[in-house]
């Protein structure tokens, strides 16, 4: 057994000698290899904090020091050397430990993560919060990412925290990527102050000024003062990002030298106010491929480690491969249409169009409200902006998309990626409420593709009619089906639905690739019950038509959405209904009014009662309520 292996708790790691820490943090690196080569997960950025954990660890007081990561994707080894080590192997399953840190799992997580920027507001409120206490023992730290530290939300912290002036520790960790290239003007400056060009070159040649033999004889001593004041309280101040917002910098630091680090830390821990402290760490640290190709090792499927060959080979077609492709077709003979992604390029699967059509394909970082209303100007200006973001990312630009977008009727297509249960990213990553917080904003166009040709023909419709104002369009992680059979674009008329299937006993209503379930679920029900199903398609606005057909036929209906109960397409029919005065019995299948958990997809559309088993044991059982009603009504 290797020696550190035991080590899972920061009271064992603290007792260790700092000659030890880079034996243990070799062991974590190939607990974290051997674990996600058979599991999957995200990988680069937790073998690249594998130093900096063990020494916050080692240095600080945790858990009554708090310590925050941002995003939480990178907080494996946290969560190694925080008790879970022995249940590690249910990372990211149903019902086994969160792949993010989470207050309910470990009193070590001081705060749920898994949207990015929020490390340096939460850290700011609790170092506030001590303060106003009177609690000037605890430590407070935040580390996050440069990815994640291009996002607005980080800068209202520091300029909040330079302002405030509480004693915080922000670290950052610069490995020079967010999960593909990192885009914008900071990391280039934070290039420039880990090359040492400027701030610290700066800082050295005003100290060697400073000190210069014979000066301060020659000078009198106001004169001299006034040239320090001038120099370091200015010109080094303002040539400093973070001094210039009040918050100390130092840095960079080599985050893997475990010695410096674990020096450095110590120090800070008595310099009062807040500080930022630059981190330079490599990305996939310690295992070659992923140092390699680091946007591919973000979070891999399982792997061979001795080859880094992926093992999960898929030829389903996805909703992803099919929306890259067809919007550079689309491209092609549009010249307005433009793409942006708030750094979800290779995720959206926008990287092929980066490379053909680089001046029309904008990341702009991971800065959601920005791509909104960035896509607003564009379309302002007679551009046709796709906006591509994922269902729970946009929840963060409900403002812009309502302020920004929809009352200026705007023709901006939002395609909402990773909509529905997302799997095993879990309750923070799911695409649960899109529906409800779009549906009530006036003019969108909502729609879901039941397969991947209608949606071929929906992002089709949403660019041919320049006065259609805002479109959503959404759309699941992953697979769609079969290919789409045609490779011609059909014009769909808004708001109208199809019919899949007559029937006369009972009708489904779906939205979206959920349907494909009810295909199998009426297909094994054949015989039993002739059931009605319609593809709802437009959330927004609804076919009206179709549904007083189906009201008027039946009176057992039921929807079915990937998506929250409360306030989606099922409420929507349920809206309808009542305005109409029709009387049917209506069971609604969705997500309930909890926050889902993690799992395949598979197992939350069962769990959910979605699936295609959960459908057609639905459909029994409504038929059945309604026949007894039926019978009811008949003896009255
Ligand atoms: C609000 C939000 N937008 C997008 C994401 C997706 N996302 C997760 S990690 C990541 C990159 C973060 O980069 P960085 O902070 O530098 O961390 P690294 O992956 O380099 O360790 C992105 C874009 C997210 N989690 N939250
Ligand atoms: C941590 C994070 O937010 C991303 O890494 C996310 O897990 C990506 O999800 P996809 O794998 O669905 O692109
Ligand atoms: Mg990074």
């Amino acid at each position: 057994m290797p020696e550190n292996f035991h080590i899972d708790s920061p009271a064992a790691l603290r007792k260790l000698p700092v000659s030890s820490l880079p034996g243990l943090c070799e062991e974590l690196r190939s607990f974290l290899i051997d674990h996600v080569a058979s599991n999957g997960g995200h990988f680069s950025s937790s073998l690249g904090v594998v130093e900096l954990t063990v020494a916050l660890h080692y240095v600080f007081n945790t858990p009554e020091d708090k310590l925050i990561w941002d995003v939480g994707h990178q907080a494996y080894p946290h969560k190694l050397l925080t008790g879970r080590k022995g249940r590690f192997y249910t990372n990211r399953l149903r019902g086994g430990i969160s792949g993010f840190p989470s207050r309910e799992e470990s009193e070590y997580d001081a705060f749920g993560t898994g949207h990015s920027s929020t490390s340096v507001s939460a850290i700011l409120g609790m170092a506030c919060a001590a303060r106003y206490r009177g609690d000037h023992t605890r430590q407070h730290i935040a580390v996050i990412g440069d990815g994640a530290m291009t996002a607005g939300m980080a800068f209202e912290a520091l300029n909040n925290a330079g302002y405030e002036q509480p004693d915080m520790l922000v670290i950052l960790n610069d490995n020079n990527m967010s999960i593909d290239a990192n885009t914008g003007a900071l990391q280039d400056y934070l290039t420039a102050l880990t090359t040492g060009r400027y701030y610290n070159a700066l800082k050295s040649h005003v100290r060697t000024l400073l000190s210069y033999p014979g000066q301060p004889d020659k000078w009198p001593a106001e004169v001299l003062g006034k040239l320090r004041n001038a120099v370091k309280g200015g010109l080094l101040r303002y040539s400093n990002l973070f001094e210039a917002l009040n918050i100390r910098y130092f840095g960079p630091v080599d985050g893997h030298d475990l010695d410096k680090l674990v020096h450095v830390l110590e120090k800070l821990k008595h310099i009062p106010g807040p500080k930022l402290l630059h981190c330079v760490t490599t990305k996939g640290k310690g295992f070659a491929p992923a140092m390699t190709d680091q946007a591919k090792w973000h979070a891999p499927k399982t792997f061979d480690k001795s080859t880094g060959a992926t093992l999960e080979k898929t030829s389903a077609v996805t909703f992803q491969s099919v929306f890259g492709r067809t919007l550079m077709e689309l491209a092609r003979k549009n010249p307005g249409i433009m793409a942006i992604t708030p750094a979800m390029l290779s995720g959206s699967a926008l990287t092929t169009m980066k490379k053909e059509m680089p001046e029309r394909v904008f990341d702009v970082g991971i800065t959601e409200q920005h791509a909104v209303t960035f896509a607003a100007g564009l379309a302002a200006d007679g551009l046709l902006p796709f906006c591509t973001i994922y269902s729970t990312f946009l929840q963060r630009a409900y403002d812009q998309v309502i302020h920004d977008v929809a009352l200026q009727k705007l023709h901006v297509v939002f395609c909402i990626d990773r909509a529905g249960v997302v799997g095993q990213d879990g309750p923070t990553h799911h695409g649960a409420f899109d529906i409800s917080f779009l549906r009530c904003v006036p003019g969108i166009t909502g729609a879901s593709p039941m397969d991947l040709e209608d949606f071929r023909d929906l992002l089709f419709t949403a660019q041919a009619d320049r006065e259609s104002g805002p479109w959503a369009i959404r759309y699941p992680r992953g697979a769609g089906g079969p290919a789409p059979a045609s490779s011609r674009f059909k014009k769909l008329v808004i708001g109208k639905g199809r019919k899949l299937r007559p029937g006369k006993d009972i009708a489904v209503l779906s939205l979206g690739p959920v349907g494909l379930s009810v295909v199998d679920a009426c297909a094994g029900l054949e015989g039993e019950l002739d059931v009605a199903h319609y593809d709802l398609r437009f959330f927004k606005p609804l076919d009206e038509t179709l549904l007083h057909e189906v009201f008027r036929r039946f009176s057992a209906v039921i929807t079915i959405e990937d998506g929250c109960l409360a306030g989606g397409m099922g409420s929507a029919v349920l809206e309808f209904m009542a305005e109409h005065g029709y009387h049917a019995v209506v069971k609604r299948l969705g997500l309930p009014d909890t926050f889902a958990e993690q799992g395949t997809q598979q197992e939350l559309h069962a769990l959910y009662g979605y699936d295609k088993k959960a459908i057609v044991a639905a459909v029994r059982q409504l038929a059945a309520r309604t026949k007894d009603l039926k019978k009811v009504a008949d003896i009255l």
